[in-house]
């Protein structure tokens, strides 16, 4: 759906130059919800303008299903804008308009009909829970209403791709999951892809499928959201979770302290008490949580195992076969 190759943006600021993205190569997949994640500056917003070409790569390509953008010229550019959709931390809407006129006017610039407008509209303003309120001003609505509304501008004229410039960074954490539930609903009943940047975590692992993390302007990972939260060592794992051994457990002479990752089927199975069981070892729980990330159950904990150095050496041999890749930590 989206393939960047080599992307690079040079601003020019002050007879300075300022590298905003080096290198970025991605894919996007269609249907899937990819977050690009990363700290302020990173080079987010330059990334997802760079997309619909609101912002010009200075080096590499841009495609968007299957078009080369920085090929187009400004008429076919218009219109390959029209198949992506846009919303925005601060909703961007008018706000002497009314929320019905504000979802219509994408659909005036394209020149549809009127009365398939006001059909469209109601439809849309049905889609994102605000039926009751068309003849309301946008300083009437909440942030949460506001971007609801945004979301319905951006979809009227059926767009393929939905980009998100951190949508939800203005709003409160019920608002947010409610605006990203809203979100994953419209992904999965109309397959649109949604690409969003983002600096909320949260965010990546309520919604997302795939992620990328930036860092000062170059991609230093991506991959499936759910595997790369279940492998220690990634940049998401470490970014996500602090560290469990950094404090100080007591742990008994010749203890040992093992984490383990769970994903999916394996995070619902008492994996531990069975290695206990059958090596006859010890597993004294000393921190843990389980989680949903998008759609996927994720546990993690921290133990001490004790018990006959053998035994204990086939448990953590039964943990890795198990596919918990067990990893163990230095004693505080
Ligand atoms: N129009 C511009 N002219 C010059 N420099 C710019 C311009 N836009 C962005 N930059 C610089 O490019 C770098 C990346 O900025 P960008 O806004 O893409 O990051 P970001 O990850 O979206 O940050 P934030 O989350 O704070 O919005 C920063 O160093 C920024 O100062």
């Amino acid at each position: 759906m989206i393939e960047l190759r080599d992307v690079s943006k040079v601003y020019g600021q002050d007879g300075r130059e300022v590298a905003a993205l080096r290198d970025v190569s991605l894919r996007v997949a269609p249907g899937e919800v990819f977050g690009v994640l990363g700290q302020s500056g990173a080079g987010k917003s330059t990334l997802i303008r760079c997309i619909n070409l609101l912002e010009r790569p200075t080096t590499g390509e841009v495609r968007v299903d299957g078009r080369d953008m920085m090929a187009l010229g400004p008429r076919e550019l218009r219109l390959a804008r029209q198949g992506i959709g846009m919303i925005f931390q601060h909703f961007n809407l008018f706000s002497s308009q009314t929320v019905a006129s504000n979802i219509a006017y994408p659909l005036e610039v394209a020149g549809w009909p009127r009365e398939r407008i006001r059909e469209r509209v109601r439809e849309l303003l049905e889609l994102v829970g605000l039926a009751d309120k068309a003849l309301a001003y946008p300083a009437r609505l909440s942030g949460g209403q506001k971007q609801r509304v945004g979301i319905a501008r951006a979809l009227a004229p059926r767009p393929r791709l939905l980009l998100s410039d951190e949508a939800t960074s203005a709003l409160d954490p019920e608002t947010t999951r409610s605006v990203l539930g809203l979100l994953r609903d419209i992904n999965r009943q109309l397959g649109l892809t949604i690409l969003l940047i983002t600096h909320q975590m949260e965010v990546v692992k309520d919604i997302c499928d795939s992620v990328a993390v930036l860092e000062r302007g170059r991609l230093v990972e991506q991959g499936k959201v759910v595997e790369l939260l279940a492998r220690p060592g990634t940049r998401l794992h470490e970014l996500c979770y602090p560290p469990l051994a950094a404090r100080d457990w007591r742990v008994s002479p010749g203890g040992r302290l093992v984490e383990v990752n769970f994903q999916g089927e394996s995070a619902t199975q008492p994996v531990v008490t069975t290695m206990a069981r059958r090596f006859g070892v010890d597993a004294n729980l000393l921190e843990g949580s389980l989680e949903r990330v998008a759609g996927a159950r994720m546990g993690r904990l921290l133990f001490e195992l004790t018990g006959a150095p053998e035994a204990v050496e086939q448990a953590l041999a039964f943990l890795q076969e198990q596919g918990l890749s067990p990893e163990e930590r230095a004693h505080v």
